[in-house]
């Protein structure tokens, strides 16, 4: 895939503007449409041919103004949701209904309020990890609660959680079951600043250590930049399509202040506002 140079005349963006295609072929999204019945009787068409290939260790982030359909795009590649045409294919294989190789983590937490965190994690590893022995699930479950900081609080139940030690449970649970691919929907979307701050730094840790496709909405342009190799910009909707995709150049481990001291950082970043911008201008 093309390169950016960081330096081009306006007419002539290096980046692509259809599909992207990694190295390695993990995820295939091929001319995905989706339409949903309208009470008239017609049809709404949200998105309308999203093609798109990410390999099996990248962290892509899906940037777009809100109700173009990103969380319809996760949903079906999550199997949640049935796509209208198209295909949605995880290592060769179609996708058509949800699997343990993918697991999602949405913006609010969906725990079970009758479990304590080790147990709302124990859950998901013992129907996940059904060949597992004991032993050893609970190996991996203090694993991944102690990879979150919580392990003062796994038995604490969600109600005696702040949201960002929910949402670390969440995360926590998701990565148990030690999935191919995690989708996650606005995972840092309900948290304040600094918790945002720490529980993204927590979740790259993660990452850089145990790679593992991502897919993350996000509205934050400097939380895609910080995290993910790839940004996909959606156009708006109707009829929503991705308009870019930028590659983000900079290596892992990443560190937020030395990103923003780099000159490409602000190229970047700009690009994908002005991006945004001009098409919410195009929907005014
Ligand atoms: N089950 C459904 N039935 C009918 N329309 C739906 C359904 N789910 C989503 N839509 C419509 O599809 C469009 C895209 O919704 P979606 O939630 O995917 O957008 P989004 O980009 O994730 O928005 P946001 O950023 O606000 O979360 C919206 O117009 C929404 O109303």
């Amino acid at each position: 895939m093309v390169k950016p140079t960081f330096f081009y005349a306006a007419n002539e963006s290096p980046y692509p503007t259809q599909s992207a295609t990694a190295t390695v072929e993990f995820l295939v999204v091929e001319n995905l449409v989706k339409a949903f019945k309208r009470p008239d009787g017609g049809h709404s068409v949200v998105l309308d041919g999203i093609d798109l290939t990410i390999g099996p260790d990248e962290y892509i982030s899906v940037i777009g103004h809100s109700g173009c359909g990103k969380s319809t795009l996760l949903k079906i590649i999550g199997g949640l949701e049935k796509a209208t045409s198209g295909s949605v294919r995880l290592e060769g294989r179609e996708i058509y209904k949800p699997g343990s190789e993918r697991m999602m983590v949405f913006q609010q937490y969906a725990l079970l309020p009758w479990l304590t965190v080790r147990e709302n994690i124990r859950l998901a590893v013992d129907e996940v990890l059904n060949h597992a022995s004991a032993a050893e699930k609970k190996q991996i479950v203090n694993e991944h609660i102690a990879m979150v900081n919580l392990t003062a609080a796994a038995d604490k139940y969600p109600d005696e959680l702040s949201g960002g030690m929910k949402q670390r449970v969440g995360i926590a649970r998701a990565l148990a079951t030690r999935p191919k691919l995690l989708l996650m929907d606005e995972p840092f979307g309900a948290l304040d600043a600094l918790t945002r701050g720490k529980l993204q730094r927590q979740v790259l840790d993660i990452w850089e250590s145990h790679r593992q496709a991502v897919m993350m909405i996000t509205h934050d342009v400097d939380e895609a930049l910080y995290m993910s190799d790839r940004i996909i910009l959606m156009t708006n909707g109707p009829s929503a399509t991705i308009g870019e995709i930028l590659e983000v150049p900079f290596p892992h481990p990443r560190n937020i202040q030395e990103l923003r001291e780099l000159p490409e950082y602000y190229e970047l970043r700009n690009h994908a506002l002005n991006f945004l911008d001009r098409h919410f201008a195009q929907e005014d």
